[in-house]
């Protein structure tokens, strides 16, 4: 059946879409099914299974009903493009406070259509939000600013947070795990839990949390600065998070503001990050997001892009999100991706289709991590255009030939080279944990600094 009658409406103009606010956007790269119909009217369909609709007329339908269709208001099957306008009374609402949930918004606009017959696939690559939707967000509580102000730095232009994942990713018991930890705050500012790492048998939360904590004063003491932890509370149940953080909370005591929560948000869902954003909201929200490749990689044709997501987490309230390393790292990505950064940060900022204003709504700061070191940071810098993010090297720091406090130290050498405009190989001449590092990641080295063992008085090691 072909809805695009009631569906479509392709006289509509995306500038008075927004200008009108009553509508959501989304923009899907989207295939019909071979045999199934002209492009507009499986878009049609697709509006329909996500909105009012289904594939037939249903009796039960009245003139209110049709007022809040979702409607294709443009297609370009040469790119297979469309762009759907969702009004936003079709969103569920807490009947506890009148805000928006994020759960809503997927359900509606990657649910149901996701398995469509008719559709080849699927996938979001961009959103858009107007003021009245969007305010009824919590949006974050906190970010970067709150962490400078810990660490004693300017709360506008305070740079890079200097800080390491605790590897072996499984597999430590809780006195290596907390012993890692003080290492890497001899010369780091900010660890974070791997993904993985909870309670398990070996390494039971409340022994690990101890340690960790009491690591952290001695580190603060030896050091006369502050240091930041990222603890892990994703769960299955609201309760059990919430149980974490209240025992992690009180276990820090006088540093209680030294730490993160960090929640797994893909695997976990909105629930989970809005279980901690409201439950914790004096506490730094880590939205670490493993898994979200299945969806967002650009080999999948389904779900939406790590943009979409970001931006999501944005909404919800996340303070910081991972972002990738946007092609300087282990994991996919790009230097385009520094977009996303830019509409996690900004008040005001481009998508790939639409533009976004956030109305005053805090940033939620780019968490920048995977196969990251010091001889990485620069080119990284100066793709983004800026070094006021999070950055998490696990390897770059436990692999640092000289361990884990001279990796901490080559991290900041690294950034503090970036800042001051001096060539990484010309700053490494004068700060030796820097120079390891070239000797701790010499591939990385050769490729990046060609010629850098003759600067370095490096004589290359027999294999
Ligand atoms: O443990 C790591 C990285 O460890 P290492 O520093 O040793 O590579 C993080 O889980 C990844 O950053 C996740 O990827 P992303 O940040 O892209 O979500
Ligand atoms: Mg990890």
């Amino acid at each position: 059946m072909d809805q695009s009658n009631r569906y479509a409406r392709l006289d509509l103009d995306e500038k008075d879409l927004i200008a009108g606010g009553r509508h959501v956007l989304c923009a899907y790269i989207m295939k019909p099914k071979e045999g199934f119909g002209d492009y507009l009217s499986v878009a049609a369909h697709f509006a329909a299974e996500s909105s009012t609709g289904t594939n037939v007329e249903v009796c039960t339908t009245d003139e209110f009903t049709k007022g809040v269709d979702a409607l294709v208001y443009e297609i370009d099957p040469a790119r297979e493009l469309m762009k759907i306008a969702y009004p936003v009374e079709l969103f569920d609402r807490n009947i506890i406070d009148g805000r928006a949930m994020l759960c809503s918004f997927l359900t509606l606009t990657i649910g149901n259509n996701q398995g469509m017959g008719d559709v080849e696939y699927a996938k979001m690559h961009d959103f858009y939000v107007p003021p009245a939707y969007l305010r009824l967000f919590d949006g974050p509580a906190m970010n970067i600013a709150d962490m400078w102000r810990v660490l004693g730095r300017s709360v506008t232009d305070g740079g890079m947070v200097v800080g390491t994942i605790i590897k072996p990713k499984l597999g430590l018991r809780p006195q290596p795990f907390a012993d890692a930890c003080y290492e890497f705050w001899l010369g780091g500012d900010f660890i974070k839990n791997d993904e993985p790492q909870g309670n398990q048998v070996f390494a039971p939360l409340k022994e690990t949390m101890r340690l960790v904590s009491d690591a952290m004063k001695r580190a603060q003491d030896e050091t006369g600065e502050a240091k930041l932890f990222s603890a892990n509370i994703t769960a299955d149940d609201p309760f059990e998070m919430i149980a974490r953080g209240e025992y992690i909370l009180e276990t820090f005591g006088e540093n209680a503001d030294h730490v993160a929560f960090l929640v797994d948000g893909y695997v976990t869902g909105p629930a989970a990050i809005t279980t901690c954003r409201r439950q914790f909201p004096r506490q730094f929200l880590h939205y670490h997001r493993a898994g979200h490749g299945a969806v967002t990689s650009p080999q999948s044709m389904r779900g939406y892009t790590a943009f979409v997501l970001s931006k999501m987490s944005r909404l919800q309230g996340a303070s910081g999100i991972h972002t990738g390393t946007m092609g300087f790292g282990k994991m996919e990505g790009e230097a385009a991706d520094k977009a996303m950064a830019f509409m996690l940060e900004r008040d005001s900022a481009e998508g790939p289709y639409y533009p976004q204003e956030w109305l005053g709504m805090k940033a939620t700061t780019p968490i920048i991590s995977g196969g990251m070191n010091a001889l990485r940071l620069p080119g990284f810098f100066d793709n983004l255009g800026h070094s006021n993010i999070i950055q998490t090297s696990g390897g770059g720091a436990f692999g640092h030939l000289d361990g884990g406090t001279a990796g901490a130290k080559s991290l900041r050498q690294a950034h503090d080279a970036w800042k001051s405009g001096v060539d990484l190989v010309t700053y490494a001449k004068e700060h030796r944990e820097l120079a390891r590092a070239f000797e701790s990641f010499p591939n990385d080295a050769d490729r990046f600094y060609p010629g850098w063992r003759q600067k370095l008085g490096v004589v290359a090691a027999a294999e």
